[in-house]
């Protein structure tokens, strides 16, 4: 496509008319990446104005770099020449990408999934309930895959460029549903701009990323924008037993909603008879298409919220309810998410991995295993460092309050001191712990040991946090890590030592 054209489409008027003709062979934001042929744009970040390496962008062949007006102002006249500044260059981005692939988004039904926790879960609950009847693309925390094709993701949302070169990709390969976890990072930053969305759901709001919206109110504002007229065509599905999904239904007025709640009978989606079993759930599920009875593999009163939303989603895209909740049974786990790890058929303690790694998630977590603990719970947890500091404590004292004995060891440091992480996560353990155990190790390796070797038979181990990670960020260095490893060599280890 050529550089006129794609401006046009995305709606802005060239600057530099005399590039119009030019080719575009991709749309790059990394300076560092650009190549013979590529349009840059160089995004205002949270470090950097992006803008800035425009000279480097065009010296290795970028025929043009789409940039802020301040970092226009500060280029050479020569690299001006081949620079256009444009108000918001984020939204600009997205505009651009959109254009570029053709609106692939408008090609597909889109069904995106908001909140703090549960995204991962129901998006696949989601894609398993649709998959009879659609072929579904899912974008998120794990993967962006569609039937013939995975690939891991590196953020929970694709900035926009890939979002809309996979969506694209998505078409290609005959997909005509896109199912999207979408973050308040990518709401904020205008990543799904150009995203219509048949439904959106919100699962919940409680603290997380402190550290990037500037407190609840900010992060709540980012989520709702997924239920403003920019992305909501169709219907919102709002958990209404979360404060903040009831103030988010009496916020949209244009657009049908479905609320759900575990118990309560004004919702349109809820409950009754609720049975919470070790290996799942069962219960009556009210709808507006009737009541009737399930069950689910999956733990936890969380699981069932999950549960209700997804039912609520393919309920409005088209599914019989009967052969939803007859499908129900064989949905098992989500990589990462309460993921037992058994090593033998005689190993005498539970051990479990998840991914919660927000106040909320730890104590859903510690408050659904609790009941099938024959002995001690024990919770092996860290927080992740450069991300929300005022999370520690809390997670500390529910760690501290909820289980019989707490392990405080390192998630992903990343560039943060180690030690200070910790030392944060230990002053919520201290003022809740009372005369109940801690120990607290750096190593998280060398923790989960310790842990998995003193439990007693007949406790339940609960290492939080990294889930389906499969490494650990220390500094800027990822190296390989994984739970469900760690805990397998552990409990073979500890095997050896009884037999
Ligand atoms: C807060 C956030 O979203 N940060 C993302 C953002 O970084 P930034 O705004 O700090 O970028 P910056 O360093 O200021 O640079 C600005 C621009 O200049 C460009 N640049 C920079 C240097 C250079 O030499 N040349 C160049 O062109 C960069 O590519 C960038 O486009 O843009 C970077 C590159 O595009 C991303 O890698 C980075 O994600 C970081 C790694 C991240 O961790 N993001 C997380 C917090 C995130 O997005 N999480 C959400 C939610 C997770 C969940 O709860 O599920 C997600 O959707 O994954
Ligand atoms: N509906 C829910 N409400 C509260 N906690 C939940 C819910 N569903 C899952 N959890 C807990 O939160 C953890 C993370 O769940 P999940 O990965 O589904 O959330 P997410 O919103 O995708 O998280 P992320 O923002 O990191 O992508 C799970 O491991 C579980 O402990
Ligand atoms: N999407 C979340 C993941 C956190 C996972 C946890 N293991 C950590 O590193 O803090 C985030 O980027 O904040
Ligand atoms: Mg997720």
């Amino acid at each position: 496509m050529r550089l006129g054209q794609l401006l046009a489409l995305a709606g802005y008027q060239n600057s530099q008319p005399e590039l119009d003709g030019l080719e575009i062979k991709r749309v790059i934001t990394d300076s560092r990446a650009c190549q013979e042929g590529d349009l840059f744009i160089g995004m205002t970040g949270t470090q950097v104005d992006g803008g800035k390496f425009a000279p480097q962008a065009i010296t290795q062949g970028a025929i043009a770099a789409i940039i802020s007006h301040t970092a226009f102002d500060n280029l050479s006249e020569q690299d001006q020449a081949k620079a256009i500044a444009v108000d918001d260059v984020v939204v600009a981005c997205s505009k651009i990408a959109t254009a570029f692939y053709d609106y692939p988004a408008q090609k597909l039904k889109l069904v995106g999934v908001t909140g703090t926790n549960g995204k991962t879960t129901t998006t696949h609950l989601i894609e398993f309930l649709l998959q009879t009847q659609y072929a579904v693309a899912l974008f998120g925390t794990l993967y962006t895959r569609w039937a013939g094709y995975s690939k891991t993701a590196n953020h929970t949302t694709p900035f926009a460029v890939d979002l809309q070169a996979q969506l694209a990709e998505a078409i290609a390969a005959g997909c005509d549903m896109g199912l999207m976890e979408v973050s308040s990072h990518a709401l904020d930053q205008r990543r799904v701009l150009g995203c219509p969305f048949e439904v959106a759901v919100f699962t919940n709001l409680t603290q997380d990323h402190l550290d990037y919206h500037k407190n609840l109110e900010d992060y709540f504002q980012a989520k709702a924008l997924l239920f403003s007229e920019t992305y909501l065509q169709g219907r919102a599905i709002i958990n209404f037993d979360d404060p903040f999904g009831q103030r988010l239904a009496q916020m949209i007025t244009d657009k049908p909603i479905w609320t759900y709640s575990i118990s309560n009978s004004q919702a349109d989606f809820y409950t009754e008879n609720l049975t919470y079993l070790p290996n799942g759930a069962t219960g009556t599920l009210h709808t507006p298409q009737g009541a009737i009875a399930f069950q689910s593999p999956l733990v936890g009163r969380f699981n069932v919220e999950n549960i209700l939303a997804a039912i609520a989603t393919a309920l409005h895209m088209g599914l019989s309810l009967t052969e939803l909740v007859s499908r129900l049974p064989e949905f098992k786990s989500v990589p990462g998410r309460v993921e037992r790890v058994q090593v033998s058929d005689d190993q005498d303690v539970t051990v479990v991995v998840d991914y919660a790694h927000t106040p909320d998630s730890l104590e859903n977590l510690l408050k659904a295993m609790r009941p099938f603990t024959q002995r001690e719970l024990i919770c092996v947890f860290g927080c992740g460092g450069d991300r929300d500091r005022t999370k520690r404590p809390l997670m500390g004292g529910i760690a501290a309050r909820l289980a019989d004995r707490v392990y405080v060891t390192s998630d992903n440091p990343r560039t943060e001191d180690p030690q200070r992480i910790l030392d944060d996560v230990v002053v919520g353990v201290n003022a809740n712990i009372g005369d109940k155990p801690m120990t607290v190790e750096g190593d998280r390796h060398k923790c989960i040991q310790t842990a998995i070797s003193e439990a007693q038979s007949g406790d339940t181990i609960l290492i939080a946090g990294k889930g389906h990670e499969d490494y650990q960020i220390i500094g800027r260095e990822k190296i390989h890590f994984d739970d469900r490893e760690e805990a397998q060599s552990a409990l073979i280890q500890r095997q050896n030592l009884i037999h």
